[in-house]
């Protein structure tokens, strides 16, 4: 695959990707409006907001899923917004659903080599089989690589699916409300989890999460959206401590 010239006058060393003045509409509807920010080398950045803000639209845009109406993303130096998804994988933006997309048909390996697969391009290493066992030993599915994956629990399903997305390679992973579902010991697996994975892989996630508290503990800086638009962007303590996103989100939030 030939890359695209790099688009210098964006380029920023310390940022990994930027949003220019981004815009979604769904006919009279702004899912996004005029949505500008950089998304740090590096960093977990957290997403908030009310239902019907635009995060999943956020997610969809960053990661290919649906194409933006005017604006810019730029990635790596590089224009994406009109790569589908595929491409942007290939260049290292991953992501995983709230719902786990897996093919409960497979084994668990089986999966996980899928997202390898998917993941090939101007990036390919060497060793597949070895990268793989590194994935699933790492996100703790090592014991159960070779079982199918029908029986397996949500918290197993969401591992399977958070493996497959770091067998791309990927830069960044956006995930989408990874700990939906899960129960108080789940959730402080998850938020361990994705410490562990953060301090020993090159990563930069962006989670975008309703359990407010892990968000926080997970999260060097939040992004709160309300009705399609940036509300704030800044360190955990600060976010929580806004009035305007208290009134307008932690207000309604369940914070126990
Ligand atoms: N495919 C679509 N067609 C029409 N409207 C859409 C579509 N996808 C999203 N929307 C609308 O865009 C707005 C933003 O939706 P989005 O799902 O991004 O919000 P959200 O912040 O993820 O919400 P939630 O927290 O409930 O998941 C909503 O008003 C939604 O109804």
């Amino acid at each position: 695959m030939n890359k695209p010239a790099p688009n210098t006058a964006t380029r920023h060393d310390d940022h990994l990707m930027s949003l220019d003045r981004v815009h979604r509409t769904f006919g009279a509807l702004r899912a996004l409006d005029d949505v500008s920010f950089d998304i740090r080398r590096g960093e977990v950045l957290g997403v908030a907001g009310p239902n019907g803000a635009g995060k999943t639209t956020l997610m969809n845009i960053c990661t290919g899923a649906l194409p933006i109406t005017s604006g810019q993303i730029v990635f790596e130096g590089h224009r994406v917004d009109r790569m589908p998804p595929y491409r942007r994988c290939q260049m290292g933006i991953a992501r995983t659903f709230q719902i786990p997309h897996i093919f409960s048909s497979m084994s668990v390996r089986e999966n996980v080599a899928l997202g390898a697969d998917f993941g090939q391009g101007p990036r390919a290493h060497g060793d597949h089989d070895t990268h793989i066992s590194n994935v699933l030993e790492i996100t703790g599915l090592s014991n159960q690589a070779n079982a199918p994956v029908t029986a397996a629990n949500l918290i197993t399903r969401k591992r399977i699916m958070l493996a497959a997305a770091l067998a791309t390679r990927p830069r960044v992973i956006f995930l989408d409300e990874p700990m939906a579902g899960l129960n108080h010991d789940e959730v402080e697996s998850f938020v361990e989890l994705f410490r562990d994975l953060h301090n020993a892989l090159d990563l930069t996630l962006v989670i975008v999460e309703h359990k407010i508290r892990a968000l926080a503990a997970l999260s060097q800086r939040i992004l709160i959206l309300n009705f399609g638009s940036v509300l704030t962007i800044d360190t955990p303590e600060k976010v929580l401590a806004d009035k305007a996103v208290i009134d307008i989100y932690l207000g309604t939030q369940n914070l126990a």
